[in-house]
């Protein structure tokens, strides 16, 4: 799920590592898992565990570079101070955009994948909705949540993180005992492997995109580096071991000729599940399967949306009064509503796209805030990512090749299994 920030501000005193680790690993892990299998199915396996392995590092290095940046402010002090305050206006505006993009995409990502997934569901039970109807009534439920107020979304994604981890757990627990590691290490299908890899940095990049949150932890724990630092090498790590799981249950299970039809059929949540149904023995395990990818996109859902809603009844001065609500509610739901209505299987695109924003606010932006602030504090003692200006430019790198992978592949320069 995404943004669980809001909940940081109503926990109570007694802060443990644990909770700031949690809030990292919750908003970590998504609606972008689901795509890792997808694309990366022309790569296969071996490929795509290297990949997460350098995205993983990367995405850390920035998530803590925002960090050493956001300690020389005062707690509290969010994307937009940081910005203006080092990068002038220029920065500001296309940081501002760029997280309003990637939360608006993603709320489409998760209306698109929800109806896939709502649906899937509802043909188990014997009805048939058009997909984009499922789409509407899961954000309609969800968006009905948000409007009630932050408790609300903050004591539910609590209940639904308990349930995500029992159930995934239980189906994946499952899947992982019955895979077929031939299926694994020589897979079928055509020979080509390594080109597919540019074509899905970036899904790799959304999946461990979290960097909304850095700011929100420095607001809950204060000062205090060494936790945060502890905090978010934590969560990302959890999130790692979660997708690297994820990958052998999948892959493991469906062989990689069959991602050809998935793919085919948009390489939707419900699709996939579907797919990795045909290989559980047991209807109740497919049924907690199903209940995992439920929750997964729904907790996203509520996070990514809370986000949004705070910014923009920020963004256009909406009171928190019932009228206020209603206003930043209808501008946060309607237009990725109508988009999820419009074009109900655009779930991958809508990562991929989400994924392009991020390369500018989560991974170039925090590299260009730390190179700043060390050039305006040199004597500074406080907290200072390892690596110098050299890793600085790693990510910096990181994040272009994986923009300029992104363009590529939209333009059909880049090879995309299918
Ligand atoms: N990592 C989140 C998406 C996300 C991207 C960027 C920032 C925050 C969240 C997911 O997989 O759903």
């Amino acid at each position: 799920m995404a943004n669980h920030m809001n909940g940081a501000k109503h926990r109570p005193q007694g802060k443990s590592l644990l909770g700031g680790a949690m809030i990292i690993a919750g908003t970590t892990v998504g609606a972008g898992m689901f795509s890792l299998p997808v694309v990366g199915a022309g790569m296969w396996f071996g490929y795509s565990i290297a990949m997460l392995l350098g995205v993983w590092f990367c995405m850390l290095m920035s998530g803590l570079l925002l960090l050493e940046a956001n300690l020389h402010f005062e707690p509290g002090a969010s994307f937009d101070t940081l910005t203006r305050e080092t990068l002038g206006q220029f920065w500001r505006v296309i940081n501002g955009v760029s997280i309003a993009f990637v939360l608006y995409i993603l709320t489409y990502a998760y209306i698109s994948g929800g109806g896939s997934i709502v649906n899937h569901s509802l043909s188990a039970l014997g009805v048939t909705l058009p997909q984009s109807v499922a789409g509407l009534v899961f954000a309609a439920v969800l968006a009905f949540i948000v409007l009630i107020s932050t408790k609300a979304v903050d004591r539910i994604t609590t209940i639904m993180l308990g349930g995500m981890v029992i159930t995934f757990f239980l189906a994946i627990g499952n899947l992982l005992i019955e895979i077929d590691t031939t299926k694994l290490v020589s897979p079928d299908g055509e020979s080509r492997y390594l080109p597919y890899l540019l074509a899905a940095i970036p899904f790799g990049l959304a999946s461990f995109g979290y960097h909304g949150n850095v700011p929100s932890l420095v607001k809950y724990y204060g000062k205090d580096a060494n936790t945060i630092v502890k905090a978010i090498v934590v969560g990302t790590s959890i999130a790692l071991i979660i997708y690297v799981c994820w990958l052998i249950a999948t892959m493991g299970n469906i062989p990689r000729s069959q991602f050809a039809d998935v793919i085919a059929k948009g390489g939707n949540i419900g699709v996939l599940v579907e797919a990795l149904s045909g290989a559980m023995a047991s209807q109740w395990l497919n049924n907690m399967l199903t209940l995992f990818a439920n929750l997964a996109v729904a907790s996203s859902f509520l996070g990514v949306t809370l986000g949004l809603f705070d910014y923009l009844a920020d963004l256009f001065g909406f009171d928190d009064s019932r009228a206020g609500r209603m206003k930043t509610a209808a501008i946060t739901f309607i237009p990725p509503t109508i988009l999820g209505l419009l074009f109900p299987n655009g779930f991958i695109i809508a990562i991929g796209f989400a994924a392009l924003a991020a390369t500018v606010w989560a991974v170039i932006v925090p590299a260009l805030l730390a190179y700043k602030v060390r050039q305006l504090y040199p004597n500074a003692t406080g907290f200072k990512v390892p690596g110098g200006t050299p890793l600085i430019v790693v990510v910096v790198l990181f994040g272009m090749i994986t923009a300029t992978c992104h363009l590529l592949a939209m333009a059909d320069i880049l090879p995309v299994f299918k």
